[in-house]
């Protein structure tokens, strides 16, 4: 492992605030920002003098998968891992809400209440499944609630079981907890259902205050064991009842629970994983839309365009927009309703996905004006000097400063997607990339030629394939001509022309950080693994996956009627910030720019 081992001189160590099977975890405060964060420590395992390859392994993904899905809101940011010679320290935004399994214990939750959470939960699992990663340890344990509030957002806090699976894909080893664990993963043959089933538990176990089945023939109440497990029952027969025991909707308080409901938690525990419902699929359910009042489960009706206005902006797009939302892209929406979600899912892209991306927003830049407008004009807004690259404090600014439900560490953690550039500026290129709803572009007739493009300036060699070693310089340049660009801030508005060049072949890799981007850039896009990216490759893994829709990223708006948020609270970030004019501009920025453009 190759942590960073500056952890000491970073933090201050506080008192312990939970264990697990692997460590203990810690407050600690940053010695710099005075910021308080959890670290979870795990004890390094040591055999024969070198580490043990499963706890490496275990680690290794733990690590990967945050970097990869980390910056979701769902997910608890993970700040660094470090390491020393017996521990390896992951440092992690700190929850102080307390455990999603403590509030089940207080007793069940109204079907409102256990929407929202269940709503969350399936959020984090789309997002997952979409990257190609199968969770395997769904369970109340491993969500905690941010904050004490009442309506806290969720966050996932334990990857240790994830790993690799795309849809379809099957897996074998026999994974999870056992009241959480899905009938095909006893099986010993599963993917991403999976997780869904557990989902399924959690949704009945919030509604009813107990696990779902029973079989009596067997002496076996699995219903009637207590949200502790305190009924001792073997694992045997908690397995034998979830792959034989029936379905317990009988008794109180399904009486209660509206058919949709009982519905709802039913498809989720279907045993037969070819019909459950994918995790995207079952946020569309009838019954989590009834009880989202900000996102409707798929484009609000309070925040989507009207007709007029979504033709207006797919005509600005050159699309055919629909103007309503409805579980598609949400191409038409005000981007002040989706700012929070694109950013979202373009922060859970890989890095090499996001420098393709950049390329590809940098020639619609020249290209395709028309396609970028608005998002351009969002830009000048905050840009009024023309200067083509954005304080990142007037982002935060305008992220602070609107009308949505974000935590300061939130703030960051979102706009850590814009610092591919690390120079405390957000460039054109980048904003567009990151805001550009790729869905949409992805349909146009220009998408294949952009790819294309991207494909032969990261191919500098011309070998028809992008190998380990053009990756890496293709990435290594990037950073290089990032650090360049410090330099010399005097490109204007999508300047840049192409984010990352493959470059001549002539760079000295040694110093190249990116040893970890590689091999997940490969095992993302090489499909036949065959150690290298070919065009078509490259043309799927920019594709937006199925399943990774806007709609399975929150998209934490505030709102209950009253003007647009974005542009109401303008003023008051100004007047906070000190930076009225920025602010100001930031909050109609993107509050006026809508759809892909
Ligand atoms: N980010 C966090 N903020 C606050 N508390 C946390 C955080 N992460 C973990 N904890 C606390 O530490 C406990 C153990 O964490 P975690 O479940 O991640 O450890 P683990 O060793 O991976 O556990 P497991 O036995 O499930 O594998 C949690 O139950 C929770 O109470």
């Amino acid at each position: 492992m190759r942590f960073a081992k500056d952890f000491q001189e970073r933090y201050t160590l506080g008192r312990k605030i939970g264990s697990g099977t692997f460590g203990t975890v810690h407050l600690a405060t940053e010695t710099a920002t005075g910021q308080e964060v959890a670290v979870k420590m795990i004890t390094k395992r040591i055999m024969g003098g070198y580490l043990e390859r499963q706890f490496v392994k275990r680690v290794q993904h733990e690590v990967d998968i945050y970097n990869h899905v980390g910056r979701s809101l769902n997910v608890a940011y993970l700040y660094g891992a470090y390491e020393n010679t017996v521990q390896v320290q992951l440092v992690m935004e700190l929850c102080k809400g307390g455990e999603l399994w403590t509030r089940v214990q207080r007793g069940k939750y109204d079907e409102a209440a256990a929407a929202h959470i269940v709503r969350e939960i399936l959020c984090t699992l789309a997002q997952c499944h979409a990257k190609g990663i199968v969770l395997r340890d769904v369970k109340p344990e491993n969500f905690l609630f941010l904050t004490p509030a009442p309506d806290s957002p969720l966050k996932m806090i334990d990857f240790g079981l994830a790993t690799y699976c795309k849809p379809g894909q099957l897996l074998s080893d026999r994974a999870g907890s056992p009241l959480y664990v899905a009938p095909e993963v006893l099986k010993q043959s599963y993917g991403q259902p999976c997780d869904v089933w557990s989902a399924g538990v959690i949704a009945y176990q919030l509604l009813t205050g107990r696990f779902p089945f029973e079989d009596e023939d067997q002496g076996l109440l699995l219903s009637s064991l207590d949200v502790l497990g305190k009924k001792h029952f073997t694992n045997k027969e908690v397995f034998f009842a979830i792959l034989y025991g029936e379905l317990d909707f009988s008794r109180p308080p399904w009486d209660e629970i509206s058919p949709l409901g009982r519905e709802f938690v039913a498809s989720l525990l279907q045993r037969d994983p070819a019909i459950r419902p994918t995790a995207a699929e079952a946020l569309h359910h009838p019954w989590l839309q009834r009880y989202d009042p900000v996102d409707g489960g798929g484009g609000a009706a309070t925040t989507t365009l009207s007709a007029e206005e979504g033709a207006a902006a797919a005509a600005a797009n050159g699309g055919s927009g629909s103007g309503g939302g409805g579980g598609g892209s949400g191409g038409s929406r005000p981007l002040s309703d989706s700012l929070v979600q694109r950013l979202q899912r373009y922060g859970t892209y890989g890095r090499l996905k996001q420098l393709a991306l950049r390329a590809v927003a940098s020639f619609m830049a020249t290209s395709d004006a028309e396609r970028v407008a608005s998002l351009g004009a969002a830009f000048r807004q905050l840009d009024p000097a023309g200067a083509g690259r954005v304080p990142y404090e007037a982002v935060v600014a305008m992220l602070t400063g609107g009308d949505w439900d974000l935590s300061p560490t939130e703030v960051s953690q979102l706009l850590a997607t814009f610092d591919v550039d690390t120079d405390g500026n957000v460039d054109y290129d980048e904003w567009l990339a990151a805001l550009i709803d790729w869905r949409e572009v992805q349909e146009s007739a220009e998408w294949q030629s952009y790819v294309n493009r991207v494909f032969d300036l990261f191919d500098a060699r011309h070998t028809g394939s992008l190998t380990r070693e053009s990756l890496q310089r293709v990435l290594c340049r990037a950073s290089a001509s990032d650090s360049d660009d410090n330099d010399d801030n005097d490109d204007g508005a999508g300047g840049r022309g192409g984010g990352g060049g493959g470059g001549d072949g002539g760079e000295e890799l040694d110093e190249c950080p990116f040893d970890d981007v590689v091999p997940a850039a490969l095992r993302e896009a090489d499909e036949d693994a065959d150690g290298r990216i070919s065009r078509e490759e490259f043309l799927r893994f920019l594709q937006t996956s199925p399943g990774d829709e806007l709609e399975v990223y929150e998209s934490r708006r505030r709102r209950v009627g009253g003007p647009s948020g974005a542009a109401a609270a303008a003023g008051t970030a100004g007047a906070a910030s000190g930076t009225s004019g920025t602010a100001g501009a930031a909050g109609t920025a993107a509050g006026t720019a809508s759809g892909t453009s």
